[in-house]
């Protein structure tokens, strides 16, 4: 490991692997993967463990899939497998609901991570508000951020600010953002929120930007970093954070974790539990950072897909063109009715 230069501010990475990285394995972590992977990275100083169905609390559906295990079963495990660490639960408002954050809290979570659409950060008030009352550590997340200026952005944090949360973070939902778009999110908050709140970044990989961006994201102020375990995560993938501690070790910064560990984690760990689902980035996967398509859309285009006869890149890109965003999965069905009845028109 580098020295840590003294000169810069420290970072803090979290690990989404166990949230984000589910949409990959479709759900369907088990409680020994839960055991494993979160014991190991908190040996490895990973400070902050997210743990969920990947469309966070009360994702577990007949519309976003059924997970293997309760998020209260994968949130018990992952607090009973670290020493350190803390585990955060994502929240989506009318998915997942107080209730389910009480319950999170009582599993023994003790970050609530509150994610709208980018220009929706108004539905977050009163969970931020519940979050605080159970005395946990708050984190509001601007999904497809891209889809909102860079001013825009700075005022839906302010709200989230204003109702509580201490970190918000420009979330590349579609990993859709050129590193230029990163940084004037970023500053744009940090101008906006000062010493109210921290800013973080998630990137995802799908223009392979997502650890440049998180290098640019730092520079600007973004005090927070979100990363999976070899890219495991919707669509193409997250930052990878075996890559993201590597690169911020030698530049100096403070993380506090162990690479070489981190490293391990990844290569020992986790590649051989995910195996044959590890991200890269294909067509659909550009497809979908060039139109700014939802990650979490993936799957669901590639099921309708094999149900209509379409292929999965023609209803990404037509759902990006309508601009279509987390919460309406169900226009995917209609993107590829539509679609397959202009394919049936043409061959006559
Ligand atoms: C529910 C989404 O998967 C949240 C997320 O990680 C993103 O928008 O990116
Ligand atoms: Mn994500």
């Amino acid at each position: 490991m580098n020295a840590p230069s003294p000169a810069l501010p420290a970072l803090r990475l979290t690990d989404t692997t166990l949230r984000d990285g589910s949409h990959a394995v479709r759900h369907q972590f088990t409680l020994e993967n839960v055991r494993e992977i979160a014991g190991a990275l908190d040996a490895a100083g990973v400070q902050a463990i997210e743990v969920t169905h990947g469309d966070g609390l009360a994702g577990s559906s007949f519309n976003y899939g059924f997970a293997r295990h309760t998020d209260v079963e994968l949130v018990t495990t992952a607090a009973q497998s670290v020493r350190s660490a803390k585990i955060a639960v994502l929240l989506l408002p009318g998915l997942g609901t107080v209730h389910e954050l009480k319950a999170a809290h009582g599993a023994g979570a003790s970050i609530a991570r509150v994610a709208t659409h980018s220009t929706e950060a108004d539905i977050s008030v009163q969970h931020f508000a519940a979050a605080r009352d159970l005395g946990m550590e708050t984190v509001g997340f601007l999904m497809l951020s891209h889809k909102n200026t860079p001013e825009g952005l700075a005022r839906q944090a302010r709200i989230m600010a204003d109702a509580g949360c201490q970190c918000v973070y420009v979330v590349d939902s579609a990993g859709a953002l050129l590193m230029d778009g990163v940084r004037d999110r970023v500053s744009a908050l940090v101008a906006e929120l000062g010493d109210d709140a921290q800013v973080g970044f998630h990137g995802h990989q799908n223009l392979s930007l997502g650890v440049g961006s998180s290098v640019v994201a730092y520079e600007a102020g973004a005090r927070q970093i979100d990363g999976t375990l070899c890219a495991l995560g919707a669509g193409p993938g997250n930052s990878p954070i075996e890559v993201l501690a590597s690169v911020f070790d030698l530049m100096g910064v403070p993380l506090g974790v162990d690479v070489d560990a981190v490293s391990a984690v990844a290569e020992e760990i986790l590649r051989p539990i995910a195996e044959g689902h590890l991200p890269r980035i294909d067509r659909n996967a550009l497809v979908q950072g060039r139109f700014g398509v939802y990650n979490s859309f993936f799957l669901h285009a590639e099921r309708a897909a094999a149900r209509y006869g379409v292929p999965a890149h023609r209803i990404l890109r037509r759902v990006g063109e309508l601009g279509y965003v987390g919460g309406q999965e169900d226009m995917i069905i209609d993107v590829a009715l539509e679609l397959q009845k202009e394919q049936q028109a043409l061959i006559g």
